[in-house]
């Protein structure tokens, strides 16, 4: 555990360019496994998140090789049925799990081995029970302790229709559509209530399109995907990272200066590449020049009520702004942010509310009322990657502020103090608790 506090911070303009899209390599990387033939990817984000993604398709039999820091050449599994047992770990991606989960589903074994998945402890918390319920439907064996993570899974799919519950994470649906590319014969998902973070099923119809691959969407409800699909590899360059690019967007308007972000992925389907309209509203000006993305800082941002539904990641990002914004935030519809690394409703604004915010919420929103004076404290990240970057930026306004766990941005951005400190802000670890930890440990 480690605590970084940050000491100064003097941002002028800057402009940079983000490492690529977890979101994008995610799938590149699954999609890459069940492929015929190589697929080359480039601009890799390397965190852990997609290392945990390339461990995991390279235990079911793609062979994975890094070409340089950023690229990495993916050659698809050759056979679905399963050698030996195979043990799998999702680190804390819930991304990751529920992909794999289904993609495992596609192996058999005829003298009864099995894949286990399973992942960190925070990942074992998290809901996998809509992905097990769809994937037995579909004539995957499972065992698990109430869903679960660890689970011991063996397939294959066999096709036929099934109903899905996307309420809790869009994820269940992205991994089913991609491994029933694969399934023996055609598949029907039924989805018994609207999906969540609907912007990220489009993300995965995209990526599967990219691969050669055929999902029918009937409706806003029903997918048809024919079954026993050839997929074929691709050399692809993945797209700077969105969400990654909303703390800098963020810290620019802090400090009353702007961020240039270049390459932004403008016409990426993700809800939250849309993020800078949201600071428009709030006062920024934006301006796209060619493939740039500016963000200045105009006068004092405006609180504003918004719909974060499509959003979900930028919302600790929008949360750090908000305190410092005119009036009162309202941020609607996020139910689902309880299921992520954190609950992102109430451990983000129990954090806030250890600095003086003030911020209240229930159990699908968040009201900020910005221009109260904070107080420089120690708050914790609870372990959640975006709650340690989101937290940093009020540090712009408030030096002195420290961040507990600050490592868990490793899951997504294991650069970030670094990037942090090329715009002009000053953090340091704090010594005395890691000797702390190892004095405890002996
Ligand atoms: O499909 C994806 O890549 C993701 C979908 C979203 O999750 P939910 O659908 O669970 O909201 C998002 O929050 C997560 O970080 C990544
Ligand atoms: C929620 C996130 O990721 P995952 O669900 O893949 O753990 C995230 O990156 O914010």
């Amino acid at each position: 555990m480690t605590d970084r506090i940050i000491v100064s911070s003097a941002i002028k303009p800057f402009e940079l360019r983000l490492p690529g899209s977890k979101y994008l390599a995610n799938r590149y990387v699954v999609l890459a496994a069940i492929s015929d033939g190589t697929t080359r990817l480039s601009n890799v984000p390397r965190n852990d998140d997609i290392l945990a993604a390339l461990g995991a398709i390279q235990a079911l039999g793609a062979k994975v090789e890094w070409l340089d820091q950023t690229s990495v050449e993916i050659k698809g599994i050759e056979s679905f049925e399963l050698a030996d047992d195979v043990v799998i770990d999702c680190h804390d991606s819930g991304t990751l799990a529920r992909f794999i989960t289904a993609l495992t589903g596609l192996f058999y074994s005829s003298v009864g081995h099995q894949i286990t998945i399973t992942g960190s402890q925070q990942m074992r918390s998290r809901p996998m029970q809509e992905s097990v319920a769809s994937l037995e439907t579909l004539g995957v064996s499972i065992e698990s302790e109430k869903g679960f993570l660890p689970i011991k899974i063996s397939g294959p799919i066999t096709g036929g229709s099934c109903e899905l519950d996307a309420s809790r994470s869009s994820q269940f649906l992205s991994g089913l559509l991609i491994a029933c590319l694969k399934a023996e014969k055609d598949t029907l998902i039924h989805l018994s209530s609207d999906a969540v973070s609907e912007s990220y099923v489009e993300l995965t119809l995209r990526a599967i399109e990219l691969f050669g691959g055929e999902v029918k969407r009937i409706n806003c409800r029903e997918f048809f995907i024919p079954g026993q699909q050839a997929l074929v590899a691709k050399d692809i360059h993945v797209a700077g990272d969105v969400v990654s690019s909303s703390y800098f967007l963020a810290a620019g308007l802090l400090a009353e200066s702007s961020c240039t972000v270049l390459n932004y992925h403008f016409d990426s389907p993700q809800g939250e590449s849309k993020f800078p309209q949201v600071l428009e509203r709030m006062g920024a000006k934006v301006y796209l020049k060619q493939d740039d993305l500016k963000v200045e800082y105009d006068s004092p941002l405006q609180g504003i009520d918004v719909d974060m539904g499509n959003m979900p990641d930028v919302v600790p990002t929008l949360a750090a702004l908000a305190c410092f914004a005119q009036g009162e935030t309202r941020i609607t519809n996020i139910a689902h942010l309880a299921f992520k690394e954190s609950n992102r409703i109430v451990d983000l604004c129990e954090q806030l509310k250890k600095l003086g915010a003030d911020c209240e919420y229930d159990e699908s929103s968040i009201t900020i009322r910005g221009g109260k004076q904070l107080i420089a404290d120690k708050v914790s990240s609870c372990h959640d990657h975006r709650l340690a970057m989101s937290l940093a930026l009020i540090g712009i306004k408030l030096k002195g502020l420290t961040i507990e766990s600050s490592e868990a941005v490793a899951k997504s951005f294991p650069d970030y103090w670094q990037y942090l400190e090329q715009i002009g802000m000053v953090t340091e670890l704090v010594l005395e608790r890691v000797s702390e930890t190892v004095s405890a440990e002996h």
